[in-house]
Parts: structure tokens; C-alpha cells; sequence
């Protein structure tokens, strides 16, 4: 579905640039759960906001399957449509625009993505109100995410301070979830929330994405999380991929050092 081939990202400071990316190439399949593990500064937000497309790459590609191939293809429905180039050019931006909408994604604060004096429900309606869809349409769509995420119908009422850290958590994927991405990254989602909370919304995600063969990036640098929740990882260290793989076969033979040390420190930390 997605390909992030031999992508680099360099930021310039005044006196010296970082490099927070470095030839990485990954790829995300439908329907998976693929978590970007590394710890803090190896680069997996970078990476996170240039598949949004909130950043460019210095170099490489993030590259929509589907995009490229209806660029690919002259005769495709949507290039065929273009007789001049100024067309094609339109159809161009159009699709990428359209790869944009395809993928949300919620941090780890919810409290810096929210309105703090919104509603709930004017939280979620919000993306489908700017997209369109008309107030009451809007509000039906709200109950149904609420109850997608697992919360009850009462909380549409309440402000985001007058809900628990998971609740925000739930009412931020219920929002991103609003315009059906096919991807949802999700950047350390679970890192303020005590064990049992994280839990849940783990069993969430892999519910959600059983129920709308939907795609998750699961950012995080806690390894021990991912078990029997990832279905493939790559591990990250100072904006290179060091190692990738199915998540069960690198959790019992991992290969790079790096994820060595990372699993010996889960075990006795
Ligand atoms: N906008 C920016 N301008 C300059 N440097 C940046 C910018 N964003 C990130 N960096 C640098 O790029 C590197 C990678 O940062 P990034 O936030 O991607 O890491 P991370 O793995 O997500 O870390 P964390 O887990 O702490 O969020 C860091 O050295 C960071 O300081």
C-alpha cells in the first residue's frame, strides 16, 4: 500500500543540520499493523510527519502504491481522462491530495491536538463538517465512532478535560478515524497511559483494524509492547533502519545488536 524507499531527511541549523533520516526503506501492506520502534531521536516522527506529507524528504521517496500506479498508467480512468498536460498535471496534485486524506494520524499528547474548550462531538464532527458532510449526517457519524472506539454515548457532551487520558486517547482515534483512512499512524499513543489503559487500546487498534482492513504505523520505543500485537517492525537507531522483520521472529532471534540490547533491557530493566 505504501512504499518509503531510500528516503533521507536532513533538517539545516544555523550552525550544524541534523540528519534524522538516513536511506531508510520500508514498506506498509493492507490490512497490517507495522510498528517503528527506536528510541527518542532516531528519527520515527520525522518519518511519521513526511508520510503525512507535513515534511518533504531530502532525498527518496514515500511513494502510494495506487498513485503511482494511475501515473503510471496513461489509459488508467483517472490519466485518461487528462487530453492536455495542464490536465494531467491537475490530476496529479488531485491524486496526491487524495494520498494526503488517505492517512491520519494521533500523537501522544491529545490534549495538543484538541480544542480544550470543544465538546466532543464538536471534536469528531469537525474533519467531516470542513469535508462536507452536512451537521446532521455529521452527528450520527459521531455516535457511531463513539461507540467504533468503545465509549459511551455520554461523553459527547464533555470537554476533553472532563475525560481520562485513555478516553482522550479513544475520542482522538474516533477523530482521525471520521474520514475512513486507509492508514492510521498512531506516534506513541500509549506512552502516557498506565499499563492496563495501553492495554485496551491496543486490543482497540487490532479491533479496528479487523473490522475496516485498515493499516497501522505504531510508533513507540517500548519493544516489549508490540508482541502478539505487530505483525512486522522495524527497529530504529540514529535515523537508519537496523533491523526489520515479522515481530515474532525478531522478538525470539533478533539480528542487529542494537535490538539485542533493546530486548535485554525489556527483560531486566
Ligand atoms: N523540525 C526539526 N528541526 C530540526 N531538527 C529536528 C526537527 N524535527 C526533528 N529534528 C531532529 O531530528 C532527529 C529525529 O527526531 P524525531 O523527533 O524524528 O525522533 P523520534 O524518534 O520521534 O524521537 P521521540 O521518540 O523523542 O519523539 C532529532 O535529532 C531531532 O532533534
Amino acid at each position: 500500500m505504501l512504499d518509503v524507499i531510500e528516503v533521507s531527511k536532513r533538517f539545516e541549523g544555523r550552525k550544524q543540520g541534523t540528519d534524522a533520516l538516513m536511506d531508510v526503506s520500508l514498506s506498509v501492506e493492507r490490512g497490517e499493523i507495522f510498528a517503528l520502534i527506536g528510541e527518542s531521536g532516531s528519527g520515527k516522527s520525522t518519518l511519521a510527519e513526511l508520510i503525512v506529507g507535513l515534511q518533504q524528504p531530502t532525498r527518496g521517496v514515500v511513494r502510494w502504491r495506487e498513485e503511482a500506479a494511475a501515473e503510471r498508467a496513461p489509459d488508467s480512468q483517472a490519466a485518461g481522462r487528462c487530453s492536455e498536460r495542464s490536465a494531467c498535471l491537475y490530476a496529479g496534485r488531485a491524486a496526491s491530495a487524495n494520498a494526503r486524506s488517505r492517512v491520519q494520524i494521533v500523537f501522544q499528547n491529545p490534549d495538543r491536538s484538541m480544542n480544550p474548550y470543544w465538546s466532543v462531538q464538536r471534536i469528531v464532527t469537525e474533519p467531516l463538517l470542513l469535508n462536507g458532510v452536512n451537521r446532521t449526517e455529521a452527528a450520527a457519524r459521531a455516535s457511531e465512532l463513539l461507540e467504533q472506539v468503545r465509549l459511551p454515548q455520554a461523553l459527547l457532551d464533555r470537554k476533553p478535560a472532563e475525560c481520562s487520558g485513555g478516553q482522550k486517547q479513544r475520542v482522538a482515534i474516533a477523530r482521525a478515524l471520521a474520514l475512513s483512512p486507509r492508514l492510521l499512524i498512531a506516534d506513541e499513543i500509549t506512552s502516557a497511559l498506565d499499563p492496563g489503559t495501553e492495554r485496551e487500546i491496543l486490543q482497540l487498534l487490532l479491533a479496528l483494524r479487523d473490522e475496516r482492513r485498515m493499516s497501522i504505523l505504531y510508533i513507540t520505543h517500548r519493544l516489549e509492547t508490540i508482541g502478539g500485537f505487530a505483525d512486522r517492525l522495524a527497529v530504529m537507531k540514529d535515523g537508519r533502519v537496523v533491523e526489520t522483520g515479522e515481530t515474532e521472529e525478531v522478538l525470539e532471534a533478533p539480528k542487529s545488536a542494537y535490538t539485542k540490547q533493546l530486548l535485554a533491557a525489556c527483560l531486566y530493566p
